[in-house]
């Protein structure tokens, strides 16, 4: 993150809300149901894995959803980043915690904020997969359209659509700020 950063005021007035905290609020609520639906006949809870940082709030509130639905879960976390704080991604993913849990024949659920263009995501995976995970699975809160997705990558489980623009709040950072915004807002080019 580079220093003196853009002021948020300016983003949130050069941004349209494309979500708000109910639209979003909603979502969670459905997407945990069908998620529920996955694993509830399951002998072993799935670990949940938050992508940190920018999956931290919808992890929460989905954990609460499948809880409310009778589903357990086991919490983990990773940290892999290749935006750190800019609004355009590096060619190289970042990590920067690994989970500690075993992942050998576990059913892992991957929970992050967005799928962009995939290349974290498709990199996560992979790396569960060689860890021996029996099954890895994907829940975002949002998926931004448009036809740059990395190949081989897509979500199973998604909240709401995104239009192609930089999106922050619900998690996502407007240059490390406005994580903590209930709504969803994109920057007007
Ligand atoms: O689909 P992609 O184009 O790869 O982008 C999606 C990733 O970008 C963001 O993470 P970021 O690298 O900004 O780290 P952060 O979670 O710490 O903000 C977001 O949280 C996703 O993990
Ligand atoms: N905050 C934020 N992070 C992202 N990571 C990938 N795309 C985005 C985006 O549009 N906004």
């Amino acid at each position: 993150m580079s220093y003196p950063r853009p002021a948020l005021n300016e983003a949130l007035e050069r941004s349209d809300v494309v979500h708000d905290a109910n639209t979003i609020a909603d979502a969670v609520k459905e997407m945990a149901a069908h998620i529920a639906d996955e694993y509830r006949d399951d002998v072993q809870a799935p670990l949940f894995i938050t992508v940190m940082n920018g999956g931290m709030p919808f992890a929460a509130d989905l954990a609460m959803a499948l809880g409310d639905e009778g589903v357990d879960v086991e919490f983990e976390y990773l940290h892999a980043t290749r935006y750190r704080g800019e609004t355009s991604g590096g060619a190289r993913l970042a990590w920067l915690h690994r989970p500690q849990t075993a992942l050998r024949d576990r059913r892992v659920l991957l929970v992050d904020d967005i799928l962009d263009e995939g290349h974290t995501m498709l990199a996560v995976k992979r790396w569960c997969e060689d860890q021996g995970a029996a099954d890895v699975r994907i829940a975002v809160a949002a998926v931004k359209l448009h036809d740059r997705c990395a190949e081989g990558i897509e979500a199973d489980f998604v909240g709401l659509e995104v239009p192609d623009a930089y999106v922050f709040g619900y998690g996502m950072d407007y240059h490390e700020q406005g994580r903590n915004l209930r709504a969803i807002y994109a920057l007007r080019n």
